[in-house]
């Protein structure tokens, strides 16, 4: 993995149904992320954050797609910032921000490594279209547009799509899908890992299987952690928190192995929501799993 992180935050909660998500950065680089980094042996960079406008300033055009105009103008501006770090030969760390700035991230990411993976650490599928959607809120629907689905401003950023491909998809820790995602997972053969696997077969396999699945097939793999995998007592400062979750030491295995694995090309931490939070923990435990997915160990 490359020894050069650049950081950028995106504090972006024009995505999500409620407020909060647009202070993840602040919050995660409170919690000393880049200190943590370089005393895993890393040179990191933070190019700050984008500029990304005050949902009070804007109104909801489409309640289908809430504030459309916004999400892709940010989006589409991470998508070249990310292009532009890879090109610099560094290490992309994305803070949001809602999860639809994975919409952005992936695309940078793709215009470079077009057979790329991606691990979706998630509570959620993420993966509605503006049809199946109930909410009408973006963070919903990133795995969608970057499979090509979705609607056209957002899907053709950067103008390419798909981004990536249903068999290069991985998605761990789910238990709140919409009736619209389980079919579109269904259709398109997306590989699950619900909380029943994990419970039933143990994190350390489900890491073992989706390293071997991922490995070989990609040109590297992109990992993509909402917060709201986590079990909400362990890691409450979500905005969409779902009981029964990916315990703190689940997570730290998972990151653990994916640091062996050594095919990560890029990462984003998302939807941490210090409102909701207890004194800082939540971002305190992100940068914990960036250590860990960073390769940080104890001996
Ligand atoms: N990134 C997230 N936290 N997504 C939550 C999505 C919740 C719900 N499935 C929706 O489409 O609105
Ligand atoms: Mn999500
Ligand atoms: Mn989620």
């Amino acid at each position: 993995m490359h020894k050069d992180i650049t950081i950028i935050g995106v504090p972006l909660d024009l995505g999500a149904g409620r407020r909060g998500v647009d202070m993840g950065p602040s919050a995660i680089r409170y919690a000393n992320v880049k200190e943590r980094l370089e005393n895993a042996g890393y040179h990191v960079k933070d190019l700050g954050n984008l500029y990304v406008p005050t949902p009070e300033t804007y109104t909801i055009e489409n309640p289908k797609l809430k504030y459309l105009k916004e999400v892709k103008k940010v989006n589409e501006e991470l998508a070249n910032q990310v292009k532009r770090i890879i090109e610099e030969g560094r290490f992309p760390l994305v803070l949001g921000g809602d999860h639809s700035i994975a919409i952005g991230t992936i695309a940078g990411v793709s215009s470079h490594y077009p057979n790329m993976g991606v691990i979706w650490f998630d509570a959620h599928g993420d993966i509605n279209t503006p049809e199946t959607s109930p909410t009408g809120n973006i963070h919903g629907m990133p795995l969608a547009v970057s499979l090509g689905k979705g609607h056209i401003d957002l899907v053709n950023i950067l103008n390419f799509s798909p981004k990536i491909k249903p068999e290069n998809i991985v998605i761990i820790g789910a238990r709140d899908l919409d009736k619209g995602e389980r079919e579109f997972i269904k259709t398109n053969g997306i590989r699950v890992y619900t909380m029943h696997e994990i419970d039933r077969i143990g994190m350390a396999k489900v890491m073992e299987e989706t390293i071997h699945y991922l490995k070989d097939k990609t040109d590297g793999v992109h990992l993509s952690f909402d917060l709201d995998c986590l079990d909400p007592n362990d890691a409450p400062g979500v905005g969409t928190p779902v009981t029964g979750g990916v315990t703190y030491r689940e997570g730290h295995l998972a990151m653990e192995m994916i640091a062996e694995a050594n095919f990560l090309i890029s990462a984003e931490f998302v939807e941490v929501n210090p409102i909701l939070d207890v004194r800082n923990r939540t971002a305190e435990i992100a940068v914990g799993l960036m250590a860990s997915a960073f390769g940080e160990k104890l001996l």
